[in-house]
């Protein structure tokens, strides 16, 4: 199988120019995500997982390596080197990613955050209301909250709004930063059961947990990195 993902010797570090340093923040990353399969990326605090996933949905520019994403049409692109045009119509289309904290605009509901994706894609109105409604039912998500804004909801609330928007559109590539990390054991098993169907439906997942049962559980690859040293595969 042709893998949806191929990273190769990514490394990123900041400059920082006022204090003359540079802070190293992943180093020789070696990845692969394929289509219907989770890679977790495991490894101490500090060790660069969250930035591998910046550097993959170009938040953060790699400093070296490359990072082949390869699309629908059989296209390949590589993130490290690719036009932000190319980088956004990725984000519209195709890479999905889920963060721990939801950026929530003044007075859009929870409902409206959740379906713009779909709104995005052309899908109709009440359409994505449907689906919507449906998926943060199955988030466990209060009806009540529905039409509420986001900005007063608990940590945990709020996390599943982000998830219900980084999942309703189903990207081909989906980069998860630990998202049940405010989540309660009942809502956590059913975003496992949700990520497992994803997973099914031939989405791409790389996700780092913070709940290592998970990755045992959900992971068909684990790559773990050590700070500031290379990233290798390791069997599950
Ligand atoms: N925007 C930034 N500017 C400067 N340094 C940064 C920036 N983002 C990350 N770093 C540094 O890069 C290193 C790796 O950070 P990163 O958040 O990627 O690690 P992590 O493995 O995800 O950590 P954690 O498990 O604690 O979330 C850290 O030393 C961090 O301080």
């Amino acid at each position: 199988m042709k893998p949806l993902l191929d990273i190769d010797g990514l490394s990123k570090h900041f400059q920082l120019h006022e204090q003359q340093k540079l802070i190293p923040s992943c180093s020789a990353v070696k990845v692969t995500v394929y289509p219907g399969q989770l890679t977790a990326l495991t490894g101490p605090t500090g060790s660069g997982k969250s930035s591998v996933l910046k550097c993959i949905f170009r938040t953060y520019l790699p400093s070296s390596g490359r990072i082949l994403y390869c699309d629908q049409e059989g296209k390949v692109t590589d993130l490290a080197q690719a036009s932000e045009y190319r980088i956004l119509q990725l984000r519209r289309r195709d890479i999905g990613f889920v963060t721990q904290f939801l950026h929530c605009l003044p007075r859009k509901s929870a409902l409206e955050i959740t379906i713009e994706p779909l709104l995005a894609r052309g899908v109709s109105l009440a359409e994505a209301q449907r689906r919507g409604r449906e998926l943060l039912a199955q988030l466990r998500v209060p009806e009540r909250l529905w039409a509420v804004p986001p900005a007063t909801f608990s940590g945990g609330e709020k996390q599943r709004i982000n998830l219900a928007r980084g999942l309703i559109a189903r990207p081909r590539l989906l980069l998860l930063d630990e998202p049940t990390s405010s989540l309660d054991p009942g809502t956590t098993e059913n975003v496992a059961e949700l990520i497992d169907t994803i997973k099914q439906e031939g989405v791409g997942i790389l996700a780092i947990f913070h709940h290592p049962e998970l990755v045992r559980r959900l992971a068909d690859q684990t790559v773990r990195l050590q700070a500031s040293s290379p990233g290798m595969p390791e069997p599950c």
